[in-house]
């Protein structure tokens, strides 16, 4: 099984997507949380520090896990404190959860972003 690390970045309660380009074989033009595969050698949270690095040049700070989600590959959730501005090549922006409902998102984010959408959920009572 696959096993990939995800960042859930938020910021005022706006979260951080970019644009997997439309060459990527894999969901070509979706909006993704910045992550990757997990390494054999990795745990997922070291995954998660290389990838944030490696794709929008910032340092994870604080991260907590949140459930893991199971579907063609192992999702790792995390909320994340990487202060900084990301840079990337590919779009990006903030989005709240009503704003990320317009945006053609991978299958298995939906019920991730449905829960950012809770109102309970936020950084003082995260998820
Ligand atoms: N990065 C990312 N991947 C996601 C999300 N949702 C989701 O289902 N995935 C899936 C798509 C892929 O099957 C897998 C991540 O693969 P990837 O191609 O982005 O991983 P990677 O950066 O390690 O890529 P590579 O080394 O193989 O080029 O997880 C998401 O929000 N972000």
């Amino acid at each position: 099984m696959t096993e990939v690390a995800l960042a859930l970045i938020g910021r005022e309660g706006r979260w951080f997507l970019q644009r997997r380009a439309g060459s990527n074989p894999v969901l070509p033009g979706l909006w993704e949380f910045p992550g990757g595969k997990v390494e054999p050698a990795e745990t997922p949270l070291e995954a998660l520090r290389r990838e944030l690095l490696e794709e929008i040049g910032l340092e994870l700070e604080a991260a907590t896990a949140l459930p893991v989600l199971e579907g063609p590959v192992r999702l790792h959730p995390f909320l994340v404190e990487a202060p900084g501005r990301p840079r990337t090549d590919l779009a990006w922006g903030w989005f709240s959860p009503g704003e990320m409902a317009n945006l053609p998102v991978p299958p298995a984010n939906e019920s991730l972003i449905h829960r950012l959408g809770d109102p309970q959920a936020g950084r003082q009572n995260p998820i």
